[in-house]
């Protein structure tokens, strides 16, 4: 039973979840899907997402070890092998590549491209160097979407791109505050992060131009995908929402109001990614 839990734990449930459904928006967002199927869009996706995940536990275990929020994961804790994990973000990666390539080479190279940012350029290369590491692991997550509407569409356009867009500018919102709460915990690992190099007031700034420029991103491709006006207009009340709450963080900073924030960001990729995929 541990073990199951701990496996599961590796996969980093909730982010590969929200991560698979911006790939199934940006397929759905095509009305008639040129080529692939749900089988690679879902199954190749998935794994890849998770193979670059179990690698990124596999090397962050040292520092996982020395922040109270991550130090019970499995293989900070010493309950996994590092070197079975090891082989199975291989596995994973190996088989979710193979698939995506072998469905589409231009969706293979997009996966690709999602996979290499998160597992060798944020995690082995910048993650512990430097705080911009967020701008390439953002990129890596605006991934999956811009592959779920390539695969559909067969080639890259400007609404996959503006999907992917909105996700790293979504990235601010997403992590930047969590890393206003957790910043002693970052400090103790020894990784840079925005409040502990640039401070407080500067991060949450950044916040919320960010905000403001994911919302709308987000609206320009629903404004694209020509989506009903009441849905835009969904949208449109959604990012106000979010906007609202990095300008109340900006005024009135404090740590609960910056984690209303946070948690509210995850509802808001949700919900506007379930508006463009069920529409
Ligand atoms: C630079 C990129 C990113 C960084 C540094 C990052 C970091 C984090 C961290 C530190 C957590 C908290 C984990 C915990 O509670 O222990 C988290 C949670 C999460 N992440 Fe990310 N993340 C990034 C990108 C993404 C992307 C692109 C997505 C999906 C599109 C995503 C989805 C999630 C979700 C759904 C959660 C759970 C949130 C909750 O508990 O409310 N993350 N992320
Ligand atoms: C198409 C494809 C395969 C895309 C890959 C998408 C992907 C897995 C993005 C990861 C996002 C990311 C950098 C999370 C950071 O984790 P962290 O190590 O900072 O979080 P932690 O401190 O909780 O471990």
């Amino acid at each position: 039973m541990q073990l199951m839990r701990d496996l599961w734990s590796l996969i980093k449930s909730k982010q590969t979840a929200l991560l698979l459904f911006t790939g199934v928006a940006g397929y759905a967002s095509v009305a008639q899907p040129a080529r692939g199927n749900w089988a690679p869009l879902t199954g190749a996706l998935l794994a890849s997402i998770c193979g670059a995940t179990v690698l990124n536990m596999v090397y962050d275990r040292d520092i996982d070890r020395k922040m109270s929020r991550t130090a019970n994961r499995p293989l900070a804790a010493g309950r996994l092998s590092p070197a079975a994990v090891l082989a199975l973000g291989a596995i994973l990666s190996g088989t979710g590549l193979a698939w995506a390539f072998a469905t589409a080479p231009l969706f293979g190279l997009v996966v690709l491209a999602g996979w290499f940012l998160d597992a060798v350029v944020y995690t082995v290369w910048l993650k512990r160097r430097t705080p911009w590491s967020v701008l390439w692991g953002g990129i890596s997550g605006g991934m999956p979407a811009l592959a779920g509407r390539t695969l559909a569409l067969g080639r890259v356009d400007l609404v996959g791109l503006l999907l992917a867009l909105a996700v790293l500018l979504w990235i601010p919102t997403h992590i930047m505050t969590f890393s206003i709460k957790y910043a002693a915990d970052y400090a103790e690992a020894g990784v840079p992060v925005f409040p502990n190099t640039h401070g407080t007031g500067f991060t949450q700034r950044v916040i919320s131009g960010s905000t403001l420029l994911a919302a709308l991103t987000m609206l320009a491709a629903t404004w694209l995908l020509a989506l009903p006006w009441g849905v835009i207009g969904v949208a449109a009340c959604l990012g106000a929402v979010l906007v609202g709450l990095a300008a109340n963080a900006l005024i009135r900073p404090s740590v609960a109001v910056n984690f209303q924030l946070f948690k509210f960001a995850s509802v808001y990729m949700v919900a506007a990614m379930g508006l463009i995929a069920f529409t």
